[in-house]
C-alpha cells in the first residue's frame, strides 16, 4: 500500500495547522456565541453587513470539463471495494466520503487516503474473501472524484503539532491534496472537494485561504481546486451567497444536505420553545414548507451565481434479495429526484449503485442534451428569513413509535460507528452520522420542551431511559447474545443516553464517540 505519512506530506499538514489551526479554533468558538445569541433573541436573519454581496452582480469560476455535468453523484465510504464499485457505477461524480459515512478510526482515515491514491492512478484492485476480483472498468467513463473531508469540529488526535491535535479536516484535505493534486491535474481532472457542516461565510473564507496557500505551496495553478459546499446547517442557509462569494475562484456549487440540515435546525432551536418542536423525524419530508424554502433558495442562489445546485439523499436503499423492498426504494428515490429535477437542481445524490440508473433517467428527462440547468431562468421569488424557520407549518406529530424509532436507530447506528462502520443500512434505509444526530437531538428537544406524544404521555428522561432498556432488549433478541456481547452496545448505550438526555447538550455526538474510539485504541 502507498505510504501516506511521508515526511514531506506530514510537514505539509503541520504547516497548514500552524498557519490556519488557530483561526479554525476561533471560528468554532464563534459558532457558540452566535447560537447563544439566536437562542436568546429567537431570531436568525440574513446578515446586514453583507447585503452588498447579496445584491452584487458576480459569478463563480466556470466549471472544469469533468464537473460540468453532475446529474448523478454516488456517495459512499472510501473502503477498497466500495471505491471501485463507486467509480464503476456509471455516476458522473463520486463523493468519496471521509465524513458522514465514515468513522474516523485511524485505519479508515489512512486506508481511505491509500485507496484514493490508487484509484486516482487507476491501479486500484481488490479481491474479496470469497475470491471475487474487483478492477476499474475500461468500457465506460469512471466517476469524477470529489473528496469530502471531515467537518471543522473534529480533531485528529493521531496528528499533533506542539502537543495540539490537528483538525481532521486539515489532515484529510492536506494528505489528499499533497499526494494527488498534481496527479489529478495531469490526468485532466483536479483536486475537488465537498465541504461539510459550514456555519458561516467566514468558515468558507478559511477554506478558501487554505486552498490558496496549498496551491501556492505545491506549485499548483491557482483556481485548480473546486469546492461544493454543503448547505447543511441553518445558519449557513442565511449565507449562501456569501459562502459562494468567499470561494468564488474555487466554488463549484452548493448541495442541499438535508439530513444534517434537519439536525442543525433542531440543534439551533432546541431550547426556543414549542414553535420549534418538529414532529417525528420520519414525518419531516422535503415537502415541509421550511425545507421547500431552503431548497428553492439554494437553487435560486446557485443559478444566479453560475454555480451548480446539487440535490441530496433519499434514505431508501434497494435490496437485491427482496423485490418488494427494491420496488419501494426505486419509487421513493424516483419521486425524490423528480421533485429535485423539476425544482431546477443540476443533479443529485444516490447512496447505492442500483439507484444510479433511476437518478440518471430522471435528470436525463429534464436535461436532455444540456449538461445542467444553469441556463434555466432563475425563479423570481423572495424567500424570507421567516420561511426558512417556519417549523410550525410542518405536518405530523411526535409519536411514541417515533420516539422508539429514534432510540433504536440511534443505538444501532452509534454501535456500528464505534466498530468503524459509518454507513449502515437499517430497516432498508441508509443511515449515517446525521441520522443519529437528528434522533438524539429530537429526543433532547422533546424532553426539554415537555412534549406530549400521540399516546398522551409526556416525554421525560425516565421514559426515554425505559425505552432504551426495551429497545436494547429487542436488539439483543434480534442479533443474538454472541453478536451482542462481541459488539459495542454498552458504549453505544452510554454515549447515546448522554447526548440525548444530559442537560448540557453535546454539539456533536461524534465528539464523545471519538473519545470512546481512542480509549478503546489505547486499551488494545
Ligand atoms: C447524509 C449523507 O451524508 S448521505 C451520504 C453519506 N452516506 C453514504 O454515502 C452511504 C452510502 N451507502 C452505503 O454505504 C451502502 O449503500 C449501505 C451501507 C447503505 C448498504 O450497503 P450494502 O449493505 O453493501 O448494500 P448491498 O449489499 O445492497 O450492496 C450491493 C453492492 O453494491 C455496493 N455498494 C452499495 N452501496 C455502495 C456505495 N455507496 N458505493 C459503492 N458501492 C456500493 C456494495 O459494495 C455491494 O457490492 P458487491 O456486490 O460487489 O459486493
Ligand atoms: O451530508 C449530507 C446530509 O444530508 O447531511
Ligand atoms: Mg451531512
Amino acid at each position: 500500500m502507498p505510504e501516506m505519512l511521508t515526511p514531506e506530506a506530514v510537514e505539509f499538514v503541520h504547516e497548514l495547522h500552524r498557519e490556519f489551526g488557530a483561526r479554525r479554533n476561533e471560528l468554532l468558538a464563534a459558532r457558540q456565541v452566535r447560537r447563544a445569541e439566536v437562542a436568546r433573541s429567537g431570531r436568525l436573519d440574513f446578515l446586514p453587513g453583507t447585503a452588498a454581496i447579496r445584491a452584487g452582480n458576480w459569478t463563480v469560476a466556470p466549471a472544469p470539463d469533468d464537473l460540468r455535468d453532475r446529474r448523478v453523484e454516488m456517495t459512499g465510504p472510501t473502503d477498497r471495494k466500495m471505491t471501485i464499485n463507486a467509480l464503476n457505477s456509471g455516476a458522473r461524480v463520486w463523493l468519496a466520503d471521509q465524513e458522514d459515512a465514515s468513522t474516523p478510526h485511524w485505519h479508515n482515515v489512512i486506508g481511505g487516503q491509500q485507496n484514493l491514491y490508487d484509484a486516482i492512478r487507476r491501479t486500484i484492485t481488490y479481491t474479496s474473501e470469497a475470491g471475487k476480483e474487483y478492477t476499474l472498468a475500461t468500457d465506460h467513463r469512471l466517476a469524477t472524484i470529489v473528496m469530502r473531508p471531515r467537518g471543522w469540529h473534529l480533531d485528529e488526535r493521531h496528528v499533533e503539532v506542539d502537543g495540539e491535535p490537528v483538525a481532521g479536516a486539515i489532515v484529510d484535505f492536506g494528505l489528499y491534496f499533497f499526494h494527488n493534486a498534481a496527479e489529478l491535474i495531469a490526468r485532466g481532472s483536479g483536486p475537488y472537494f465537498y465541504l461539510p457542516k459550514l456555519e458561516s461565510h467566514l468558515e468558507a473564507r478559511l477554506w478558501n485561504d487554505i486552498f490558496v496557500h496549498a496551491q501556492d505551496r505545491l506549485g499548483i495553478p491557482q483556481g485548480s481546486v473546486r469546492a461544493t459546499v454543503l448547505i447543511e446547517t441553518i445558519p449557513a442557509a442565511f449565507e449562501m451567497d456569501e459562502i459562494l462569494y468567499e470561494l468564488r475562484d474555487h466554488a463549484s456549487g452548493l448541495n442541499a444536505g438535508r439530513w444534517d440540515y434537519l439536525f442543525s435546525v433542531i440543534k439551533y432551536f432546541r431550547d426556543s420553545g414549542p414553535d420549534f418542536v418538529l414532529p417525528d423525524r420520519n414525518a419531516v419530508t422535503m415537502t415541509a414548507p421550511f425545507l421547500r424554502a431552503y431548497t428553492r433558495l439554494l437553487v435560486q442562489t446557485c443559478h444566479r451565481r453560475g454555480a451548480f445546485a446539487m440535490g441530496g439523499m433519499a434514505a431508501f436503499i434497494p435490496s437485491r434479495k427482496d423485490p418488494e423492498v427494491n420496488e419501494l426504494a426505486f419509487a421513493k428515490v424516483r419521486a425524490d429526484k423528480q421533485r429535485e429535477a423539476g425544482d431546477g437542481f443540476d443533479g443529485s445524490w444516490v447512496a447505492h449503485p442500483d439507484l444510479v440508473p433511476i437518478c440518471r433517467e430522471v435528470f436525463d428527462g429534464v436535461l436532455g442534451d444540456r449538461p445542467n440547468q444553469l441556463d434555466k431562468p432563475v425563479e423570481d421569488v423572495v424567500i424570507a428569513a421567516a420561511d426558512l424557520i417556519d417549523l410550525r407549518s410542518t405536518p405530523g406529530e411526535p409519536t411514541e413509535a417515533g420516539l422508539r424509532n429514534n432510540v433504536r436507530v440511534g443505538l444501532l447506528y452509534v454501535e456500528a460507528w464505534l466498530r468503524g462502520n459509518g454507513a449502515v443500512g437499517i430497516d432498508n434505509l441508509m443511515e449515517d452520522a446525521a441520522t443519529a444526530e437528528i434522533a438524539r437531538s429530537q429526543i433532547w428537544q422533546w424532553v426539554h420542551n415537555q412534549v406530549k406524544l400521540d399516546t398522551g404521555e409526556q416525554v421525560t428522561a425516565g421514559l426515554v431511559e425505559q425505552i432504551i432498556v426495551d429497545e436494547l432488549e429487542a436488539i439483543l433478541e434480534s442479533v443474538g447474545a454472541d453478536t451482542f456481547r462481541a459488539g459495542q452496545f454498552g458504549s453505544a448505550r452510554r454515549i447515546f443516553t448522554d447526548v440525548a438526555l444530559a442537560d448540557t447538550y453535546a454539539d456533536f455526538l461524534t465528539l464523545p464517540a471519538y473519545d470512546a474510539v481512542l480509549e478503546a485504541e489505547c486499551a488494545s
